[in-house]
């Protein structure tokens, strides 16, 4: 754009040159005026607009008006003003989307061809905008019709050419303007004009009022046009949100007051309750009798809570009746009840007949609830405590784990103020997923447990009575009942818990009772479930109500209104990931399943083994699709399903080790037992391919096992399940031997050793040499033994020291002495249960070891003989030996008992002389010696030697020369003949 003072500058030269152009422009005007006398040029307010662009683009063709378009009102002052084609928008007219125009193309050019200029608007581009005073080159038909025309000459004639066409070819004279050069060079001149609305000058944003308040219409639709709809949408959302939650209220309300509402009411009331809460919650049990668990079960967990009321409540407990069959035990002649056998139901009646603790607690201070999850145990444990009168505080032992959590909680929960927190109830603890706690945190119960009380000290002391007083005498004595519930009673952390806990297994629920459940549930919903859809469901969750019911709303939410037999076997949902405990996968692996029960027997069909026997593959190919297999390959997966999730394989598959011989046979050849002992070392090589070679895919064929089994074995009796031990035991034996065999072989003299690696050892050599070790001798004194016999002792004793072997007196549990080998490798190469080939007897196995000990001894005394003088001729002293090593033995005859009699002798008098020269005087503190010993010397006149000899032994073995130390079940120690005088 140019600068319009220089571009005037240049016109100042000369008159003509500076006014050509206002010449010219009142000649054009005075010709236009007489072309259309009638133009109105003040258009109505009502009269559509055009903005600055479209004023440009049109050269002079706008058709606006507006007041500060009048002639009368413009200033031409002020440089800085807003254009005057900058007008208000016309607040008459209502914002509709108006359709962009071509006419804007021509604007983006910005092309000011005089051709252009004078161009006259399309007829249909709408009028709209106020606008300067029509140009005299604007055609009389851009104006359209009717008032606008009218009186248009009047303003026409005062108006300046500049007002009129405010594009100009040329500089205006008297008014301020703008140069704008279009892209091609052409230049036009844009004359200046009052804002009086202001709306141009207020607005900082001009570029932004262009864009958005003009006329281009990029959007299509007014932005204003387009907040005003967002508004009026969101507004209807919030009045629909309004409706809808008033209409809850207002449903809710009605529900409180009329609880037996009409069906149909009802069900149009819920409708929008269901959208958000749960049916499991909406139709959780709030009273007893609507609990579906095991009618004894629910009883027996009252009762048990009813033994709390004396202490809790202060309530003493009513009379009991003398049960009949008691009465009918006393007076017949055999007591049943004292049959050594019980059930489990009297086991339990029992023990809420019992006699309550001197605390007048009941003896089992925790109720455990345990079964499989989702059967209502919970539900069941929060009504018959408010039943009972107590306020019911939960805590899930899963999530507070630490044993510190776990005292705050029961301590909070059992012993402070808050005991009669809510509408003035005590507390009772529900400690829910114990199976869930660490050990640690079991203990702390337990500890809690364990607290005494001054009345269990003095038992039949005063009756506690409720108040501060009695619980700061009794410390931290638990006051109120604890109900723990677990899914699995065998984890090893509740070994304890469940043997001072009043157990409480909870059976499954019953099918007949969950189906009536869930009828009533879906007729209130407006579901239409036949029953047998309903025991269909009841039956894939195993009784789960949780599952049911959530099945049931899930359908239900997808719009089903109708449940069948097939959507209840398409669902796949209810199935909860459940981890079963051992003894319940072991069971199942073994019997059949209820419904499985009747039909076995009469359909040759499903004669399970045939399965596995057939082709020696399961069943699992085109043959399992088969009709009759049908049942048995259901039975296969679900099988296959418990195992996968029971976790534990290796145990499990412990479980059918040891308990499938013990089962009840069918197959009299023993088919089965040989294609389950195929698969139990299948499974074998499986583990150690999967485990030693990292190949972990193949883990995923381990549950086949179990499946296999359950087709092999399962019957309809109940299996005696015990807990598998063989595993264990064999793992203690193999460490047990293996210790042995160490031993030994670490025993061995070196030479021997070399030869003697711990497998041939084991595999070839022993139980030969237990063979060698057990020769035949006579039970009579080595005196008797001919110098054969003599030789063969000696051999025996060379050969066990040479393997290190000796035998050890030991005392059974019944007093009795035996001797045993040590180390007992005949453990290693004997089975326990058979008899040993050449049994010694105990007389021999006592001479053996009392040879042994006897060459040991003189083995010591030779090497210390030489340790003693020089070596003279460079052999070990330990190689000559009398009955030194293996390879000597047989060479030199046995010692016999008189040489070791001289022996012992010899070494006695060594001793005691020895003891006799190195005896020194006493002396004390200063080294002086001490005169007692000389006084008591006087006193008797012995030798001294004699004297020291005896303080060292004893008096009666120091003056002898021989002596004997009693040893219990040596018989030998009495056989010799001894005079007593020789022992004085
Ligand atoms: N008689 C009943 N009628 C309707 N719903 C019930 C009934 N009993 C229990 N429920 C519902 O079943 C659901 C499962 O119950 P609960 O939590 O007591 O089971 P659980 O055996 O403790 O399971 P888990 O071991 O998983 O904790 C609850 O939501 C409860 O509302």
């Amino acid at each position: 754009m140019g600068d319009p003072e220089l571009e005037l500058g240049g016109a100042q030269d000369d008159f003509h040159s500076q006014f050509a152009d206002e010449l010219e422009v009142l000649a054009e005007l005075e010709g236009t005026a007489a072309l259309s006398p009638s133009r109105d040029p003040w258009p109505t307010v009502g009269r559509s607009r055009l903005t600055s662009e479209e004023t440009v683009a049109g050269g002079d063709a706008t058709t606006h008006c507006s007041p500060g378009g009048r002639p009368g009102n413009r200033k031409g002052s002020a440089r800085k003003r807003q254009l005057a084609d900058h007008v208000s928008r016309d607040t008459a007219l209502p914002p509709t989307p108006r359709v962009k125009r071509p006419r804007l193309e021509v604007v983006k050019k910005l092309n000011f061809r005089p051709e252009e200029m004078e161009e006259p608007p399309l007829p249909d581009s709408p009028a709209r905008g106020i606008t300067p005073p029509l140009s005299p080159e604007v055609p009389t038909e851009l104006w359209g019709k009717g008032p606008l025309d009218a009186g248009a000459d009047v303003g026409l004639l005062q108006a300046s050419p500049a007002a009129r066409n405010p594009v100009l070819r040329r500089p205006p004279i008297l008014e301020d303007y703008v140069s704008v050069t279009s892209t091609g060079g052409c230049r036009a001149f844009l004359v200046l004009r009052a804002d009086p609305v202001g709306t141009g000058v207020q607005t900082p944003f001009i570029d932004t009022w262009r864009r958005g308040h003009g006329q281009l219409d990029l959007l299509g639709v007014s932005f204003a046009s387009l907040k005003e709809q967002v508004d009026s949408e969101r507004r209807q959302q919030l009045l629909e949100e309004a409706h809808r939650l008033s209409d809850t209220l207002r449903s809710l309300r009605s529900e409180e007051v009329q609880p037996l509402a009409a069906p149909e009411e009802e069900m149009a009331s819920n409708q929008d309750d269901c959208q958000h809460c749960l049916w499991v919650d909406e139709f959780a049990p709030r009273s007893y009798t609507e609990l579906l668990s095991d009618d004894f079960t629910n009883r027996c967990l009252l009762k048990w809570l009813k033994l709390w009321d004396l202490v809790v409540f202060g309530r003493e407990r009513p009379a009991r009746k003398p049960r009949p069959s008691v009465e009918l035990a006393r007076g017949g002649k055999e007591a049943p009840s004292s049959s050594k056998w019980k059930s489990h139901e009297q086991v339990l009646e029992d023990m809420l007949e019992a006699e309550l603790d001197p605390s007048r607690r009941p003896r089992q201070k925790v109720a455990l609830l345990c079964g499989p999850p989702g059967l209502g145990k919970t539900t069941l444990a929060h009504v018959i405590a408010r039943h009972a009168g107590y306020c019911v505080v939960e805590m899930n032992a899963s999530d507070d784990r630490s044993p510190e959590a776990f005292r705050t909680c029961i301590e909070a929960a059992t012993q402070m103020e808050s005991v009669l927190g809510a509408g003035g109830k005590p507390n009772c603890l529900v400690i829910d997923e114990i199976d869930g706690a660490p050990v640690a945190a079991i203990n702390v119960l337990l500890n809690i447990l364990d607290r005494k009380g001054p009345q269990d000290a003095e038992s039949g002391g005063q009756v506690p009575t409720s108040g501060g007083r009695r619980r700061r005498a009794e410390g931290g004595l638990l006051m109120r009942p604890i109900i723990c519930i677990c899914n699995d009673q065998f984890v090893p952390s509740l070994r304890q818990l469940r043997q001072q806990a009043f157990l409480l297994y909870f059976p499954p629920i019953l099918s007949s009772r969950l189906t009536q459940r869930l009828q009533e549930i879906s007729l209130r919903q407006g579901m239409q479930a036949d029953p047998g859809a309903l025991a269909a469901l009841c039956e894939k969750t195993d009784n789960d109500i949780r599952a049911c019911i959530n099945t049931l709303q899930f359908l239900h939410g997808r719009g089903r209104r109708e449940l069948s037999v097939q959507a209840v076997q398409a669902t796949r949902v209810g199935l909860k990931d459940q981890r079963k405990g051992l003894f319940s996968v072991w069971q199942e692996v073994f019997q059949l399943p209820r419904a499985q029960r009747q039909r076995w027997g009469q359909d040759p069909a499903l004669a399970p083994h045939m399965l596995l026997l057939r082709d020696g593959h399961l069943g699992l190919g085109p043959r399992a699709a088969e009709a009759p297999l049908t049942t048995a390959s259901q039975r296969f997966y679900h099988i296959l399903h418990v195992a996968s999730s029971a976790g534990d394989h290796e145990k499990v598959i412990q479980g059918l080790f040891d308990n499938f011989l013990r089962l009840r046979l069918r197959d009299s050849s023993l088919g089965t037992v040989c294609v389950a002992l195929d698969w139990l070392a299948f499974d074998d090589l499986l583990s150690r391919a999967a485990h030693h070679g990292q190949t972990f895919q193949l883990l995923r064929y381990l549950p086949f096992l179990p499946a296999a089994f359950h087709l092999l074995f399962a019957s309809g009796h109940v299996p005696r399940i015990a807990f598998p031990s063989s595993q264990q035991e064999a793992q203690n034996r193999t460490s047990r031997t293996q210790n042995l065999i160490q031993t030994l072989v670490a025993g061995i003299a070196p030479a021997t050793r070399s030869r003697a690696a711990p497998q041939a050892l084991v595999l070839d050599a022993l139980c030969l040499i237990l063979d060698i070790l057990a020769p035949k001798l006579r039970p009579v004194s080595t005196q008797l033994y001919s110098t054969r016999e003599k030789q063969q002792l000696a051999s025996l004793v060379g050969t066990m020291l040479a393997y290190s072997l000796t035998y050890r007196q030991e005392r059974m549990p019944d007093g009795q002495y035996v001797y045993r080998l040590e180390p007992n490798v005949e453990e290693v190469c004997r089975f326990p249960e058979l008899p040993a080939r050449k049994p010694l007897t105990y007389q021999a196995k006592q001479l053996i070891a009392r040879e042994i000990e006897m060459e040991k001894m003189r083995r010591a005394e030779a090497l210390a003989r030489v340790g003693d003088s020089p070596q003279v001729d460079g052999v070990p002293p330990g190689a000559k030996a009398p009955l030194g090593g293996a390879g000597e033995k047989g060479a030199r005859p046995p010692t016999s008992h008189s040489h070791e009699g001289q022996q012992l002798e010899q070494r006695l008098e060594r001793i005691l002389k020895r003891a006799a020269l190195e005896e020194k005087p006493e002396r004390d503190f200063f080294g002086r010696v001490v005169l007692k010993r000389a006084a008591a010397l006087s006193a008797g006149d012995v030798a001294p030697e004699m004297d020291a000899a005896e303080r060292h032994i004893g008096t009666a073995v120091g003056r002898s020369d021989v002596w004997f130390r009693f040893k219990e079940g040596v018989s030998n120690a009495v056989r010799r003949s001894v005079y007593i005088r020789d022992l004085l």
